[in-house]
This record gives structure tokens, C-alpha cells and sequence, in this order.
């Protein structure tokens, strides 16, 4: 039952998690893609890394590209401190409807903004939308070939600040070559390979972080 996996993956959330708990609502995620049908969240391995750089950064303004079904978000929003908001940006109607209901459901909804448009049109709004300067984290885990194109616009519009932490999915399987050439291989970044393993299957994958020098 349930049209799309996103809906069948709501339907199992709203039927296994505790509400308000998001700590079961990603769980329960992870039970069901790994059980029952593979789906693209950035998964309990490397949500591990992710969850790390989180905590490490403490941001207080972060962007998210790509919610899908609002995964990373969470796992994202749940360890911000008090007056954190996470931006997050989804092109797809039908993705952004479930991940604002899985959000709900993990009582989530309070840090984060959730914009349904292309990356390429909501980042140079998202300045004014906000009354913000900078971001202190990015994660980018949206169509690989827009990573390069939309962190170039990102320092365009000038919301990277000396110190701001991009971290990248995926750079590994399915892969963003001109993206990781990019930050590589620019003095503006120090960039830093994580080896990891694609979502819920024995792949390599890995996520890149890399710090913006100013
Ligand atoms: C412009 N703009 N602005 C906002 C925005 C939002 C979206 C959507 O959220 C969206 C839709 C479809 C695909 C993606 C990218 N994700 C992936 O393609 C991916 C693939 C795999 C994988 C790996 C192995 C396989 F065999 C198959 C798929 C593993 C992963 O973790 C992924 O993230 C993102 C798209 C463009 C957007
Ligand atoms: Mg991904």
C-alpha cells in the first residue's frame, strides 16, 4: 500500500515511531529501508559522520540541499543548540509534503524551514527570507551534478564565511567528480575525504567536508 515509497515510508513511520522522539522516527528509517526497500537517505553509517561534524561545528545557520524525505534533516535539527535553524531546500512537492509530516511526527518542525524550489532560485533569496549573513554548515546531498554549480552561487551570494563547513554526500558512489576536483584542489578550501559505505548496502561511499578559507 502507499503510492510512493516516501508514502511508504511515512505510513511505516507513523505506524512503528514514538511520536516526538526522533531518535525512533530516524530508527525506524533505518529498519524499514534496510528491510524492506532501499531508499536514498544518507543512512545510520553515515549519519554517524554526519551527526559528528554537527557537533563539532555547533552551527547556528544551517542549509541542507536536498530533503527527500526529511532524514538528514533530522538527524541534523535534533542536535542543533537552542535558536538553531536548519533551512532545508526541496525541489520535489510530492518529497517535501513527507518529509514535513515525518518531521512532525519526530517533533522536529519548530528548527526547521523547509522551502519547496529549485536550489539555483531559493539560495539568492535566502539573506532577505531570513535576516541572515552566514551560514556555519552546509549539507549537500541534492542532484550530484548541481553540488559544483550551486557552491559556486553559494559563495557568489556570499553566505559562506571563513570557517563555514560544506559537507558533501555521496562523493564516492554515485559520485560528484567536478565537485570534489573543485574543493580539492581550490586554496579556498581544506578539504577532507570520509570513507564510508553507501546507505544500507556494502558499497563504498563516503562524504567530503570541506571548510571554507575566506
Ligand atoms: C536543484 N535541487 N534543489 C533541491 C533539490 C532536491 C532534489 C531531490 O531531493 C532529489 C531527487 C532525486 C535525487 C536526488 C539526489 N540524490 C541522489 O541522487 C542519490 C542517489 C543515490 C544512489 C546510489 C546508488 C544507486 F545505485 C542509486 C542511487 C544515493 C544517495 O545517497 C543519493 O543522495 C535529490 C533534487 C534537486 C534539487
Ligand atoms: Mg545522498
Amino acid at each position: 500500500s502507499g503510492k510512493s515509497r516516501p508514502m511508504r515510508i511515512l505510513q511505516y513511520v507513523q505506524n512503528t515511531a514514538v511520536q516526538g522522539d526522533a531518535n525512533s522516527v530516524i530508527s525506524a528509517v533505518d529498519s524499514y529501508c534496510a528491510n524492506v526497500e532501499w531508499a536514498m537517505n544518507v543512512g545510520d553509517k553515515k549519519g554517524e559522520i554526519l551527526d559528528a561534524v554537527v557537533l563539532d561545528v555547533r552551527p547556528r545557520w544551517v542549509l541542507e540541499l536536498g530533503t527527500y524525505c526529511g532524514y538528514s534533516t533530522m538527524r541534523i535539527a535534533r542536535l542543533l543548540p537552542p535558536g538553531a535553524r536548519l533551512i532545508t531546500l526541496e525541489m520535489n512537492h510530492h518529497y517535501a509534503q513527507v518529509a514535513k509530516q515525518i518531521l512532525g511526527h519526530a517533533g522536529l518542525d519548530s528548527q526547521v524551514d523547509l522551502l519547496v524550489g529549485a536550489s539555483s532560485a531559493l539560495i539568492p533569496q535566502l539573506k532577505k527570507k531570513f535576516d541572515m549573513d552566514k551560514f556555519d554548515l552546509v549539507f549537500i546531498d541534492h542532484w550530484k551534478t548541481s553540488y559544483l554549480p550551486d557552491t559556486k552561487l553559494l559563495e557568489e551570494c556570499d553566505l559562506l564565511a571563513s570557517g563555514t563547513v560544506l559537507l558533501a554526500d555521496n562523493v564516492t558512489c554515485p559520485g560528484a567528480p567536478e565537485y570534489l576536483h573543485y574543493v580539492r584542489n581550490s586554496p579556498r578550501y581544506k578539504s577532507l575525504y570520509f570513507p564510508s559505505q553507501l546507505e544500507y548496502l556494502r558499497v563504498e561511499d563516503g562524504m567530503e567536508k570541506s571548510v571554507f578559507l575566506g
